[in-house]
């Protein structure tokens, strides 16, 4: 595969901003004005991402959808639309696109549509996004722990599932720190091939090798003075490591083909959703960069672990996405809630985030149903869904999140939880929960 993104869009102008954007996080990107261009590219290469406008000269975007999913091609389509057009957009999704951006096209949305599709650093476009203030004990803790570290140079290692939020940790503590107001440059570490690390990280002078044209500064010197977050560690080649560690060690580098060693005025901080004492135990992570790198480690807790966050995450999100589409959906079914909050969340916040997105679109200015964030029937299908009723405090909020959103139907609450009723009441008299106990 290229790694290229093929834009397909008619308006010049756009095109050219578009494959700017995109370039900015190291991708190259092809323009096609028209779907026929576009059919001849695609024929001849393969794309990562294809970006297309619904509405072409000759052709459609949607057209070129169903014609690149006959022919099997496999590579994600977003369908951009205007807020005219939404029918189109509920389209394209059915038929089968990855998302769909809504025109006027924001940087920012599409930074966040690159990391979701192709997992890559679109999130070095560098805007802050807006987030939700959680206030889950779990989050608030890793919250404390983030600003409380802010203030020292310390390396911070950020510990937790994928989509999580270690991102948005990494960023408080930047937002935090003597650095604030230099740069927070975010690096996907795991897709850093071995063969270009050097110039990635350290950048290259021209002439260093063949197609190096100019001088190309790294990401060292892109956050030179500011936060470099290193996301992904557990996926770093050896050799990678090894570079890091050297220049960790002695706080400078030289680019690639240059004589003159330059200063490395970083902060780090790293985040995984590995097992690094496995990692190091087995010889696939270096304990001395693991020490380096982890001079404070911050856990971020899953989604499941935090369920007085999903109801106000959901709300967030549906506001910041019906706002986009300028779809007035006015919130949740009541099964939709339920569903929500039986779900276990595997992707964590950021599945949250897309089963909403999708859900505004398809809602078309209603209420929210489970069916339309994709969790009808699910609830009973996902055995992760059901509660495992070990004793801990994480039950026991859960126990207490749901029952409030039952109103204290503890039937309801039961079939939610995945278990039966005579085990919920036995956990409720455990956890002290029952009226007539106190
Ligand atoms: N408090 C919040 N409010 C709103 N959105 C949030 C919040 N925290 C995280 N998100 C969103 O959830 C998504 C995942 O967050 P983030 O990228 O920080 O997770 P991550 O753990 O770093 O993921 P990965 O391990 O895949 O890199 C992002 O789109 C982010 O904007």
């Amino acid at each position: 595969m290229s790694g290229e993104i093929l834009i397909v869009e008619d308006n010049v102008v756009l095109g050219e901003v578009l494959s700017r954007w995109i370039g900015k996080v190291g991708i190259d990107a092809d323009i096609a004005t028209h779907e026929p261009a576009a059919r001849r590219k695609m024929e001849r290469k393969d794309y990562s991402m294809v970006l297309t406008d619904v509405r072409l000269p000759k052709g459609n975007g949607l057209s070129l959808l169903e014609w690149s999913m006959a022919e099997r091609h496999g590579v994600p389509f977003v369908v951009m639309t205007d807020y005219a057009s939404v029918p189109d957009a509920v389209r394209a999704v059915k038929m089968g696109a990855e998302d769909y951006l809504p025109k006027p096209v924001h940087e920012e949305r599409l930074a966040e549509l690159l990391g979701n599709i192709l997992g890559n650093d679109g999130r070095a476009f560098g805007n802050e996004r807006s987030l939700l203030r959680r206030r889950s004990p779990q989050a608030l803790a890793a919250e404390n722990l983030a600003q409380r570290v802010a203030g020292t140079d310390w390396s911070v290692m950020i510990l937790g599932p994928n989509g999580s939020g270690k991102e948005s940790v990494a960023r408080t503590v930047h937002r935090h720190s003597l650095r604030k107001g230099k740069p927070f440059v975010a690096v996907n570490c795991g897709a850093v091939p071995k063969e270009l690390a050097a110039s990635v990280f350290f950048g290259h002078v021209k002439g260093a090798f063949t197609g190096a044209d100019g001088d190309k500064d790294g990401y060292f010197k892109a956050a030179q003075g500011g936060t470099l977050f290193l996301d992904e560690i557990g996926n770093m080649s050896l050799e990678v490591q090894a570079m890091l560690l050297r220049v960790l060690q002695e706080r400078e580098y030289v680019p690639v083909g240059g004589r003159k060693p330059c200063k490395a005025d970083v902060r780090v901080v790293s985040a995984t959703n590995a097992d690094m004492a496995s990692a190091i135990s087995c010889g696939s992570f270096r304990e001395d960069l693991y020490h380096r790198l982890c001079e404070f480690e911050i856990c971020q807790p899953s989604l499941a672990e935090c369920p007085e966050d999903v109801l106000s995450l959901a709300e967030f999100f549906l506001d910041k996405y019906s706002a986009e589409m300028r779809l007035g959906c006015a919130g949740f079914t009541e099964g939709a809630k339920m569903a929500l909050l039986s779900w276990q969340w595997p992707g964590n916040i950021r599945e949250l985030a897309n089963r909403v997105r999708r859900g505004v679109l398809l809602a078309e200015g209603g209420l929210l149903s489970a069916e339309s964030l994709g969790l009808d029937g699910e609830l009973c299908a996902c055995p992760a869904s059901s509660l495992k009723l070990i004793g801990n405090e994480d039950e026991k909020r859960r126990i207490t999140t749901i029952l409030e959103e039952c109103r204290g139907n503890v039937s309801h609450a039961a079939e939610l939880l995945g278990c039966s009723r005579p085990t919920l009441y036995k956990k409720l008299r455990i956890y002290g929960m029952m009226r007539n106990e106190k």
